[in-house]
């Protein structure tokens, strides 16, 4: 007899949900699946819908249509109309603003989920002490939170949502309200305490250094639909849509015109690359930071102009708009510190060149500067 594994469910996956307020879809579709132990942030502008999904799965809100499982319990089904509301969900939630009792100690804060599933006392202690040193505050279980700073308080927030090891865990921006430099502390320190704990989580943020650095995949959504679902390598490698690159901050995304054996800057004559064989085609590229160098001026490199400049630990990196083209900027990564008004010259290799549309084969192009 060939033995049969049992049969594995997502730990959450939706089916088509849509979302409407009155007439206006807020979702219009969202099927996602995550595997136990991992994480999926939630990526987009303001407005895309992120809250929205997580509202959804929290059971904070009811899809119009489509449903919604978590390991392999339907728990809402629009069709189907069925519903389990957020307490039947084992799921724990960790929010902007951290949402602490004042009046509480840390201690009480965290215990609080284990009273209301009915624990007693002896276990609702040990269980909370155990979260608190997971989370390196067990020496604050009699503060209150005002006593702690941004950093400190939302770690007592993902203590509370781990305590009841629920098989979920939410989390709506929750490091937006730290500032810049505790935010990136924490963001490192956050994905560590994922992993140690083998958390299964679902991650809204707008911030894309915040997703890929957290998440082992990432939805880009944009308008009430998922851009692009994939890896942080992935959608680095093979941003899908120009909408994604940019979102990304991958690169400049630029429009061009084939004349002449030429790729244009659409709407100038600045050729960006030869190629044969695309007579009369437009396409749309990422030029990646990464593809640019910058020299001085001279022949065979694209002229621009620095606009604005910021040194990012590992270099500067400047903004420049090319001269010919329209609005054409990209960023551009300087050893040396560029100022605003400077002229520089840039060199593009071809081959990390990433075409939309058409798709047009590498070997067929050649960098200017080699022509
Ligand atoms: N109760 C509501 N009634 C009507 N429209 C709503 C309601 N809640 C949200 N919306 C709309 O739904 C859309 C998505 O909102 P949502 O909060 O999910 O976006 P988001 O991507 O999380 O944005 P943000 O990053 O600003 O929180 C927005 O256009 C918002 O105005």
């Amino acid at each position: 007899m060939t033995f049969q594994p049992p049969a594995t469910h997502a730990a959450v996956s939706t089916a088509g949900v849509e979302l409407h307020y009155g007439a206006t879809p807020v979702l219009k579709g969202i099927d996602i699946s995550l595997s136990k132990g991992k994480t999926l942030a939630l990526l987009g502008p303001s407005g895309c819908g992120k809250t929205t999904l997580l509202r959804l799965v929290a059971g904070l809100l009811a899809p119009t249509k489509g449903s919604i499982s978590i390991v392999g319990q339907v728990v809402a089904d629009a069709a189907a109309n069925t519903f389990s509301p957020p307490e039947k969900r084992n799921l724990g939630m960790v929010f902007q603003d951290y949402a602490l009792w004042p009046h509480l100690t840390v201690g009480g804060n965290v215990s609080f989920p284990l009273e209301m599933r009915g624990l007693g006392k002896a276990e609702r202690q040990s269980r909370t002490m155990r979260a608190l040193e997971r989370v390196g505050l067990g020496a604050y279980a009699d503060r209150r939170p005002s006593d702690l700073s941004g950093g400190q308080q939302q770690r007592v927030a993902i203590a509370r949502a781990i305590v009841a090891e629920p098989q979920l865990i939410l989390f709506d921006e929750p490091l937006s309200n730290l500032d810049r430099e505790l935010r990136e502390n924490m963001v490192g320190e956050l994905a560590e305490l994922i992993a140690t704990l083998g958390l299964t989580a679902i991650y809204v943020t707008h911030d894309h250094a915040e997703a890929l650095t957290l998440a082992d995949d990432v939805a880009v959504m944009r308008d009430g639909l998922i851009e692009q679902l994939a890896s942080p390598d992935q959608l680095i490698e093979k941003p899908a849509t120009p909408e994604v690159a940019d979102f990304l901050r991958l690169g400049g995304i630029a429009d061009l015109d084939h004349r002449d054996g030429l790729w244009v800057f659409k709407g100038s004559d600045v050729a960006l690359l030869r190629s044969e064989g695309d007579a009369g085609a437009s396409a749309r590229v990422l030029i990646p930071v990464g593809s640019i160098s910058v020299s001085d001026v001279g022949p065979g490199r694209l002229a621009a102009t620095v606009l604005r400049s910021q040194f990012r630990g590992d270099g500067h990196l400047a903004t420049v708009s090319l001269v010919g083209p329209t609005h054409m900027e990209l960023q551009v990564l300087s050893r040396v510190k560029l100022r605003p008004g400077d002229g520089v010259g840039l060199s593009i290799d071809p081959d990390q060149i990433r075409w939309f549309s058409p798709r047009v084969h590498s070997s067929q192009k050649e960098s200017l500067q080699h022509a």
